[in-house]
């Protein structure tokens, strides 16, 4: 629809007292700046607008949605001659109440372009003039009013129709606009993550250009990111890009191991994902190459698997000679990196030593990771180990997988039941504990790894060497730090601190009460001689405390075996003696061994299964000599 002439006649004779009202300066400077596309949009069509008109008659004016004047472009004279008359200058109010109804008026109220010629003006001072003006829409919105205004009375046929033209090309031009500003904000966004990802990314094109390369990717690759784009990427790196595979194949890959050297000389072990894009017809038109370096994946491996010492010192409980010995000689080792040999029986605490150790070295940071050498399938400790490559066997992942010792680097491994390792994997140990290299099974690649070896085992390793079953280059490289745990029949003063130990943590992990044990139940718990070591103890506790109602553990709480076996021993003893005490009885024993044995402290020990150490011990502690 299009308004022509369709005034109220009655306004004629309105007078407007106020015609020279013009926004403040802040006021205009604000609304330029929220009007900034529409007024670099339109400027554009005035001019050309401009250029084909007679420039003598002719202003064009811009507006806002409420008829504020933006722009006004024309010849010097007739724009000055529209100020004095129309009040068409920057910043002027052409709203109806100051200038009665007018074309750009009429335009804003109705959505309609709008032409209003000479006496049809309601303002007798625009009467000398006809104005042509069109509204300007987005989206059913009205950004404001160009209006061309001829110093005329009389209508100009062809000027209604150019000022719908600019309208409409304006309109065009400011949508133009706002979509690219919404690709530049979502390129900046793109930009931001793709800067901001840990991973390297590089994009090529079909030729094998560089399209784009983020920071990251630029480090790895050693090339500058600027100067890249447009180069291909063959010659900006000193190895055949296996993404250019992908070009020839059409087909991408995901978590691919590669390792390259750039021409810095710095080596990287990456994990690649390589993505072909293809447009709307499936023509192949780049690939996209996202790489991020392997020793990244396996921190968040071992940070999700849990790879973790959760123990310290402060878990150690014992306050025997012999455990204050170890923990002693444990901490030493905790100051230095070197290879460290826990022995002791099962459930003695080798693990918690060795996460101890760990914890208060300097790789406290680095992974823990444990394997127990017994608890593997033989033909599986290898690849477990040392990992494999792609297509070592079937079944194996794609793209091969790191072993225990590339997951450790830069941190420690223990290696537990090491006594139970098979002779040929043990050489290819020798060659970790010698150089800290490792090679994947089915590979030829060597990777460097800084581990920190810790190992343990239940078994006599001397026999073992002596036998043939352990390498005795093995046990030597081992043996530089050696921490003998002794049992818990060796220490059976710690067995109350023990207890309490266990009560404590169990109760607190079963949410449970129980804080305390009877004398009676304790003294059982003393007299027992715990094959399993602390973690029989610990176990006989967490039934105990699940059986347990009250705070207190008793006899009762206790398996009827363990009273049944001290009856047994007690009934054993009054055979030949009188009820004696315990210490005493282990005097007296240790006492009868040794005239049996000559006074060799050896055979002593070996008969009553202690160590030597504990043997002197005890021997001190009841004055005996020999
Ligand atoms: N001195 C100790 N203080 C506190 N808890 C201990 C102590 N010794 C062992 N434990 C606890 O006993 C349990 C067994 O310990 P750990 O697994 O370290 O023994 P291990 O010698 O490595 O056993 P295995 O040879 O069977 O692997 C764990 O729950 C551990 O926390």
């Amino acid at each position: 629809m299009i308004n022509k002439g369709k005034v109220d006649l009655y306004k004629r004779d309105d007078i407007f007292a106020n015609i020279n009202n013009v926004l403040s300066k802040e006021v205009y400077e604000k609304i330029i700046e929220s009007n900034s596309i529409l007024i670099e949009n339109a400027k554009i069509f005035m001019n050309y607008l401009l250029s084909f008109i007679q420039e003598k008659n002719f202003i064009i004016v811009l507006t806002d949605k409420h008829a504020n004047v933006l722009e006004a472009v024309g010849g010097e004279y007739i724009l000055q001659k529209s100020k004095k008359d129309l009040n068409f200058l920057k910043g002027a109010i052409l709203k109806e109440s100051f200038v009665g109804e007018t074309a750009i008026n009429l335009a804003i109220k109705q959505n309609v372009p709008t032409q209003i010629c000479g006496v049809e003006h309601s303002n007798p001072g625009h009467q000398d003039w006809s104005c042509y003006a069109a509204p300007i829409m987005i989206e059913e919105d009205t950004m404001g009013v160009i209006c061309l205004t001829e110093y005329n009375k009389e209508p100009n046929e062809n000027a209604l129709g150019m000022i719908i033209a600019s309208a409409k090309g304006i309109e065009n031009q400011i949508k133009n606009h706002i979509k690219t500003l919404k690709i530049q904000e979502q390129t900046k966004y793109q930009n931001a993550i793709v800067e901001n990802i840990s991973e390297g990314f590089l994009m090529i094109d079909n030729k094998g250009i560089v399209t784009y390369i983020n920071e990251k990717g630029g480090k790895i690759l050693g090339i500058n990111k600027k100067e890249s784009i447009g180069k291909p990427i063959g010659d900006l790196v000193p190895f055949k890009p296996i993404i250019l595979d992908v070009l020839d194949t059409g087909r991408g890959y995901t978590d691919r191991e590669y390792v390259l050297e750039n021409y810095e000389g710095t080596k990287y072990h990456l994990l690649k994902t390589a993505t072909p894009v293809r447009d709307e017809n499936g023509e192949l038109i780049g690939v996209i190459d996202i790489f991020k370096e392997i020793k990244y994946v396996k921190k968040m491996v071992n940070n999700m698997v849990g790879a973790k010492a959760s123990f310290t010192f402060d878990d150690i409980v014992g306050s025997s000679s012999e455990m204050v010995e170890c923990i002693n000689l444990a901490k030493k080792a905790a100051q230095s990196s070197s290879n460290t040999l826990i022995l002791g029986e099962s459930g003695t605490g080798k693990e918690l030593f060795a996460q101890a150790i760990h914890n208060q070295s300097a790789r406290r940071n680095g992974p823990f990771v444990a394997i127990n050498c017994a608890a593997i399938p033989k033909e599986l400790i290898e690849s477990e180990l040392f990992g494999y490559a792609s297509g070592a066997f079937t079944g194996g992942i794609k793209g091969g997988r790191p072993g225990k010792f590339e997951l450790a680097n830069g941190g420690t491994i223990f290696l537990d039941e090491i006594g139970d390792m098979p002779l040929n994997i043990q050489a290819k140990l020798l060659r970790v504990l010698q150089d800290r290299k490792v090679v994947r099974v089915g590979a030829n690649n060597v990777f460097s790894v800084d581990v920190r070896i810790i190992a343990a085992t239940n078994k006599n390793l001397y026999d073992a060497c002596k036998n043939g079953d352990f390498r005795w280059d093995i046990y030597y490289r081992l043996n530089v730090l050696t921490i003998q745990i002794p049992s818990l029949r060796e220490r059976s003063e710690d067995i109350e601190e023990v207890t309490m130990h266990l009560i404590r943590k169990i109760s607190k992990r079963l949410e449970k009460t129980t804080k305390e044990i009877s004398n009676e139940a304790l003294n059982l718990l003393k007299v027992n001689c715990w094959k399993g070591n602390v973690r029989e103890l610990e176990n006989v506790l967490e039934r105990a405390i699940n059986m347990c109602e009250e705070e207190k553990i008793d006899l009762k709480h206790l398996p009827q075996q363990l009273t049944n076996e001290n009856n047994k021993k007690i009934e054993e003893n009054r055979g030949f003696q009188e009820i004696m005490s315990l210490e005493e009885m282990e005097r007296e024993l240790i006492e009868k061994v040794l005239m049996h044995c000559e006074g060799n402290i050896s055979k002593a020990s070996k008969l009553l299964n202690v160590s030597r150490n504990t043997l002197y011990n005890k021997m001190g502690k009841y004055k005996l000599s020999v």
